[in-house]
């Protein structure tokens, strides 16, 4: 099979509890301008028409977010649903476990980055297809940031060599399931590329966006609520 015809699987994680967000209820299931942020990530998958199948891992015992994922319009490719574990590491080997075994290259995606631009997709994929065994997205940081111990500043590192990572993070299966194979023990992982960089295998840099930031607490979700209303706005300006 030639690079350019490996099938691509996204996992999409979405078993997280959204503590942080603090709806009561599984950050995924929480609405954005009438739609869920389950709805507008797959949207955006969709919307890049890259995914031959999607898995989408789900809070364990969850009913509703199964729901929304059956009756999502499968045509064109193939979406399953899947229990998640207490992590997100353990949320993505479920996801990863639940591919076909046809699937040559792996994007892993939060559900909380529900409205990640089609571009930083197709960035990822086109690296990966490249011949990157790894790649994430990225965007330079406009804070300073330091390094500290407690209370007490040990460092702060040149702003120009960092980035804010996002998703989808793209990879060859066999280097992603491989990393995640000999990475049970490891904890604070935070993303799939550090399994990855742990065991010497380089990770590449694509272009982000700011588009794709995570909705991770109450002042998120409002700006992501203005974002899809203004589109909306944009769009019906235009018919
Ligand atoms: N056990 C987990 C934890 C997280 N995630 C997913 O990983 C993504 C990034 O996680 P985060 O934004 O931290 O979501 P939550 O874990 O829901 O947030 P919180 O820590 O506030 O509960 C989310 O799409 C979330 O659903 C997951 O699938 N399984
Ligand atoms: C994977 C990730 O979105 C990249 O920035 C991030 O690390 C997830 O972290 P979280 O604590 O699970 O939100």
């Amino acid at each position: 099979m030639s690079e350019d015809s490996r099938r691509v699987g996204v996992i999409i994680v979405a078993a997280g509890a959204g503590v942080r967000l603090g709806r009561g209820m599984p950050k995924a299931l929480v609405r954005c301008a009438g739609r869920t942020l389950l709805e507008l990530a797959l949207d955006g998958v969709r919307a890049s028409a890259l995914a031959g199948h999607i898995s989408v891992v789900v809070p364990s015992g969850d009913t509703e977010l199964r729901a929304i994922v059956h009756a999502h319009d499968p045509s064109g490719l193939t979406i399953t649903a899947v229990d998640g574990g207490p992590s997100r590491p353990e949320s993505v080997r479920a996801g990863l476990a639940a591919l076909p075994g046809d699937v040559g290259i792996v994007l892993v995606h939060d559900a909380a980055r529900a409205l990640t631009p089609p571009h930083v997709f197709h960035s990822v994929v086109a690296a990966v297809r490249g011949g990157a065994p790894a790649v994430v997205p990225g965007i330079a940081v406009s804070d300073t940031i330091k390094v500290v111990d407690g209370n007490t500043v040990t460092a702060t590192p040149d702003r120009a060599t960092l980035r804010a990572v996002q998703t989808p993070q793209g990879f060859d299966a066999a280097t992603l399931r491989g990393a995640h194979a000999a990475a049970r023990k490891h904890s604070s992982v935070t993303d799939d590329a550090m399994l990855v960089e742990s065991l010497g295998t380089p990770v590449t840099l694509a272009p982000g966006d700011p588009l794709a930031f995570k909705v991770t607490t109450p002042l998120d979700l409002m700006l992501a609520e203005a974002v899809v209303l203004q589109a909306r706005a944009e769009s019906q300006e235009d018919q």
